[in-house]
């Protein structure tokens, strides 16, 4: 593509050794990955500065430079932008064609929820017969093909391709707060977008809460002009969001608890699937959840009101539920020869937490058992809170790691110490190796124990554990097969 062909998606302020008619291979924010005839745009990042290394670009083959520091002499052309992160997203949405044009963009975004709501969705349109890529946390689906996931939501360089790439009707997005606020899918305009809920997490990252919800807000402002909005409304940030959504001509449709919900959840049965009724207009529908939990109820609420928005026929769309396979890492269940159950949930949030405890004491737990690590250099002031509430419903709490995520061993054992003499009561104890740390529960689980091991989901260990296991699954198929199997 010709180089002012780019431009003119973005705004410049600035320019030297104007060369519009130059051939552009590729777009890079990362002057390693430049190849001859590459466009390299220059962020001013978190970690490093990318205007840095525009030399080190063009000595790479760079042809042309974008970036925010007012221009210099080069030995290419140079357009400074107000803004690096948004100048990317336009010149990559650009570059593919703006390629959402070519699909129904629903976007979904909450604190908790969005794995989950986007796999139901995806089982849903799928069985309907529509085709479905889906963007996420645990990977990317397009043409039916897994594409490893390094980011909930990609960069835009990435998201453009993917969705360049995929054939597929619908394309199914979770869009993170990090991804609004460093303008990931600026340019993309959304058919649907959904807020599951908000709670405290990602405050290392925003300053405040409110911050934080503003932030998420934003995806509405994405919304096609006939774009609809589903929200939940159980929430209090909900009902804040529906209160400003309603303020602007975009249709907006509630779910939740209230009268006024275009989709109320009239009663539920406590099963370890719950039993559900839901109210839309005058029609009630009474099934079973795929998933358990009753956070899972809001998840299944919350698709079946947008494909309902969809003019998929409710009834049918329910049908399917029984065949929904579930989502890797949240909420699998494991057996225990004692008759205990494990369960390796990515809960990583109070409110997840909560919903997961709140499933077993309706499933009568005798005891609580949980496993719990947090992420190194990850929002350190929910810490205590959440200790705090482990350490007085659980029998037993083990503390442990998550990633390190590069904070050092020693440091992260500190902190787990701290957490455990000023937050928890004497029912805590610190087993640093996570797989050893599943290895105490299960040698102590007794029947009638809910043993909860958390933070991980599905994802891969990065640091080297005792056991031979790469993620919790394994660790818990090891002590299920290998050592540990009880006399039956
Ligand atoms: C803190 C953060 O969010 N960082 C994101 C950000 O990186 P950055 O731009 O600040 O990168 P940087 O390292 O400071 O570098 C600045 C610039 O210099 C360039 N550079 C750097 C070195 C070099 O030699 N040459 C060079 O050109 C870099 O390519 C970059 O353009 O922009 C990158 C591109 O979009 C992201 O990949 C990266 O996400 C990092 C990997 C990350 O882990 N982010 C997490 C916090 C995140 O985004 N999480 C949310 C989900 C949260 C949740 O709900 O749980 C997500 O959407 O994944
Ligand atoms: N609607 C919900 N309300 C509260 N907690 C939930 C809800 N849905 C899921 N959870 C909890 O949050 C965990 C993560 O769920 P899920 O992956 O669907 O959310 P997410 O928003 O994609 O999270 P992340 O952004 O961290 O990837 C689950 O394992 C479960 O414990």
């Amino acid at each position: 593509m010709k180089l002012d062909e780019l431009l003119k998606e973005i705004t410049i302020t600035d320019r030297v050794n104007h060369l519009p008619s130059v051939s552009i291979n590729a777009i890079q924010f990362n002057s390693k990955k430049i190849r001859p005839g590459d466009l390299f745009v220059a962020i001013k990042g978190f970690a490093a500065d990318g205007h840095q290394y525009i030399q080190q670009a063009i000595d790479k083959g760079a042809v042309a430079i974008v970036g925010e520091q007012p221009p210099t002499q080069l030995d290419v052309p140079y357009y400074q932008t107000p803004d690096s992160r948004k100048a990317l997203a336009h010149l990559a949405s650009q570059y593919y064609g703006h390629p959402y044009q070519n699909h129904v963009m629903i976007g979904i975004t909450g604190t908790n929820g969005k794995t989950t709501t986007a796999y139901l969705l995806k089982h849903m349109l799928e069985k309907a017969g529509k085709t479905c890529s889906l963007i996420g946390t645990v990977h990317n689906i397009v043409n039916n093909e897994k594409i490893q996931s390094k980011n909930t939501t990609p960069d835009p360089l990435e998201l453009q391709a993917l969705l360049a790439e995929s054939r597929d009707e619908v394309v199914i997005m979770e869009v993170s707060s990090h991804g609004i606020e460093q303008q990931r899918v600026e340019g993309i305009q959304f058919d649907y977008a959904l807020f599951t809920n908000l709670g405290h997490d990602h405050l290392d990252y925003h300053d405040s809460i409110e911050e934080y919800f503003n932030v998420k807000s934003k995806l509405f402002k994405q919304l096609k002009k006939n774009g609809v909005a589903v929200i939940a409304s159980h929430n209090e940030w909900g009902r804040k969001l529906i209160h400003r959504i309603k303020a602007t001509e975009h249709d907006v449709y509630t779910f939740g608890l209230d009268d006024r919900d275009d989709m109320k959840l009239v009663h539920v049965c406590t099963e370890y699937f719950p039993l559900i009724k839901l109210k839309q207009e005058s029609l009630e529908y009474t099934f079973q959840l795929p998933l358990p939990g009753l956070h899972n109820a809001w998840n299944t609420i919350g698709a079946l009101l947008t494909v309902s928005k969809m003019n998929l026929s409710l009834e049918k769309v329910i049908a399917t539920l029984d065949m929904f396979p579930g989502v890797p890492g949240r909420f699998e269940t494991y057996s225990h020869t004692s008759g205990a159950t494990f369960i390796v949930d990515y809960a990583h949030t109070k409110d997840a937490i909560e919903y997961c405890y709140q499933t077993a004491k309706r499933e009568n737990a005798e005891r609580i058992v949980h496993v719990l690590g947090f992420r190194g250099n990850r929002d350190v002031t929910k810490r205590s809170e959440i200790v705090s509430l482990c350490s007085s419903v659980c029998g037993q709490l083990i503390l442990t790691f998550d990633d390190l995520n590069g904070v050092p061993e020693e440091k992260m054992i500190s902190e787990l110490e701290h957490l455990k003499e000023n937050g928890a009561k004497n029912n805590a104890i610190v087993i640093p190796d996570r797989t050893k740390a599943i290895e105490y529960a299960w040698k102590e689980a007794r029947a009638g124990d809910w043993v909860f091991v958390t933070g991980k989901g599905q994802e891969s260990y990065k640091q080297k554990f005792q056991l031979p296991a790469s993620n919790d699954k394994e660790t818990i198929q090891f002590l299920q097969q290998e050592r540990f199997a009880l006399p039956k």
